[in-house]
């Protein structure tokens, strides 16, 4: 199998938090694989292990064992792998979608995102013109000089959206996205980061137990208890909602 195929694989992955009579397992044992392109939601009640398993795969949370492979480089493999720069794979191949009060409240919605792109070496202009041509395309080209507290909740969102996805990465991760919007706020989220998935060809893997927005996945995976308990279709996890 060509392993580039895979834009994120997590192999046998466990996270175990403390030591001794306090350990909690957070996860246990989860793989699972997500393609360039695709859309794929981590779906599970409170406390399952949905943000645990985000943030071991967004190198910021060490996994006790297992593996996690980004874009066909293995990143950890029984704790982080030592021969990687995990910052600067995090710059270079991750963007992170958290909710909208993450935006850097004395900066612009134009200088949230410029700044994405001068950490990543653009110069001033270069970040301009690329930070304002992705807010065009989010429809907040009347937005650029607002601070983030004259925002709606959409357009903080579609904000902290253009500032993940600035340097186009391959991989986005995104913690509970549409959590705070009203349905119609979070149905446009989803129609848009499908269109990224499909034109950047970026991997995105969003946790949500936001039911109203299981049908614009391509897959789900379902969590409890720190458990990877099946790959379901939308389908299934909206009719299992809905009719009980
Ligand atoms: N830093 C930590 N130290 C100790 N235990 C933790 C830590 N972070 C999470 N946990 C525990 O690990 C388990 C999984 O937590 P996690 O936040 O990953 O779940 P979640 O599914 O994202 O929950 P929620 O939907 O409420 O955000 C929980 O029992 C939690 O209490």
């Amino acid at each position: 199998m060509d392993k580039n195929m895979y834009a994120i694989e997590v192999e046998r992955l466990t996270k175990i938090y403390g030591k001794g009579e306090t350990a909690v397992t957070a996860i246990a044992n989860a793989t699972l694989q997500v393609k360039p392109g695709e859309l794929v939601a981590i779906l599970g009640p409170s406390g399952s292990g949905k943000t645990t398993l985000l943030t071991c795969i967004g190198l910021i949370n060490e996994p006790t064992n297992g593996k996690v492979v980004i874009d066909g480089t293995t990143v950890a493999d029984e704790g982080w792998n030592s021969g990687i720069d995990l910052k600067r794979m995090r710059r270079e191949k991750l963007g992170f979608i958290f909710q909208a009060h993450n935006l850097i409240p004395f900066l612009t919605a134009q200088e949230n995102v410029m700044i994405a792109l001068e950490i990543n070496h653009l110069t001033k202009s270069e970040a301009k013109g690329r930070a304002t041509e992705l807010l065009v395309s989010l429809n907040l080209g009347h937005r650029l000089n607002n601070y983030p507290s004259a925002l709606s909740g959409g357009e903080a969102q579609r904000v902290a959206i253009a500032r993940a996805l600035a340097n186009k990465p391959k991989v986005i991760l995104a913690d509970e996205p549409t959590a705070a919007l009203d349905t119609e706020n979070g149905k446009n989220v989803m129609t848009l980061l499908k269109k990224l998935a499909v034109e950047n060809h970026s991997a995105i893997l969003v946790v949500t137990h936001d039911h109203r927005m299981v049908e614009g996945f391509d897959r789900i995976f379902q969590v409890n208890d720190g458990r990877i308990t099946g790959e379901k279709s939308n389908l299934e996890v909206w009719a299992s909602h809905e009719l009980g």
